[in-house]
């Protein structure tokens, strides 16, 4: 478990009652890296984007410890995160992708990629041919493929602060419009590109894990009404989607590694990943046409 988070509802003295969300960060987060991922929610939520800002303490601080935990009041949005998200939503979620990338411009902190492509590449090096095999005999052959993502030349595109995870489970709508982008923990500076390959890979494929062309066209359709692609970019995209799958691959790979088999938690099976990379393989720039 990376956070705890507690829905708050307080009554008001008014009697007009608010709702928060109170995160409490147990692990894997770095306190260090909290004044990145809260200031850049402030930021934003002050720029008109569908994410909550953070509630300040009197002293101002966006968190404080409690018992030795960090702790923060976040702004509770409404909305529903989509199981099976239409076309209309994927299309409304590639606008406020789009307009988050031209938000953040001017944020001056930064956070490097912890989960980029040559760290994907590291992770999967890290778990070892012998381990992934244990979990399936297809998987060790993706080491090679980690290491082809992690030569990838991305220096050109162009780079903003990302969200990185953005999954259906990460987007909260009401209807077609979106209401929430939350779990903003892998955020980081990297391309833009990457950002919407990401998303693509997480939102653009049914629960039989078959590609929806319906959603992929209407996520690049909706972000290209707020901000057009580079070429250079619209021609990475294959290979920036290949690299997204691999990055889920292996982090849920190592997941699945440190996680006992009598463990409570549900793995996240990292072939459901594998099977969205050969898609994007064999599939090209037809994907993203
Ligand atoms: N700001 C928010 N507004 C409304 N609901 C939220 C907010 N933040 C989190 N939630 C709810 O809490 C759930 C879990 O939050 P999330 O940050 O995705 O944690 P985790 O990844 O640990 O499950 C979300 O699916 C959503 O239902
Ligand atoms: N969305 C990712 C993993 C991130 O998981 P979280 O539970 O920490 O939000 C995946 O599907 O593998």
């Amino acid at each position: 478990m990376s956070n705890s988070n507690w829905l708050v509802e307080t009554t008001g003295a008014d009697g007009e009652g608010a709702r928060f969300i109170l995160t409490m960060y147990e692990r894997r987060i770095a306190l260090d890296d909290l004044p990145y991922f809260l200031g850049l929610l402030d930021h934003l939520s002050a720029r008109g984007c569908a994410v909550p800002r953070t509630i300040h303490d009197r002293e101002g601080a966006r968190f404080r410890m409690v018992d030795g935990k960090a702790a923060a009041l976040i702004e509770f949005l409404p909305g529903i995160s989509p199981d099976e998200p239409s076309a209309a939503q994927a299309h409304a979620l590639g606008a406020a992708l789009a307009q988050m990338h031209l938000a953040g411009r001017d944020f001056p902190l930064e956070r490097a990629n912890a989960m980029g492509l040559v760290e994907n590449c590291a992770t999967l090096e890290a778990c070892g041919s012998e381990a992934l095999a244990r979990i399936d005999a297809d998987l060790p052959a993706m080491i090679g493929p980690a290491r082809a993502a992690a030569a990838l030349d991305t220096g050109g595109l162009p780079r903003a602060h990302i969200h990185a995870d953005l999954f259906p489970d990460n987007v909260l709508m009401l209807g077609d419009s979106v209401s929430g982008m939350i779990d903003f923990y892998f955020a980081c500076t990297d391309t833009m590109a990457l950002d919407l390959a990401t998303t693509h890979a997480a939102w653009a494929f049914g629960p039989d894990n078959r590609y929806r062309p319906a959603i992929g066209a209407s996520l690049i359709n909706g972000y290209e009404t707020v901000r057009s692609l580079e070429r250079a970019e619209r021609a990475l995209l294959p290979e920036l989607a290949k690299g997204a799958c691999l990055r889920f691959v292996a982090s849920r790979a190592e997941d699945w590694l440190d996680t006992p088999d009598d463990a409570l938690v549900t793995r996240k099976d990292p072939m459901e990943f594998v099977a969205r990379w050969h898609y994007y393989d064999e599939t090209g720039q037809d994907s993203f046409a």
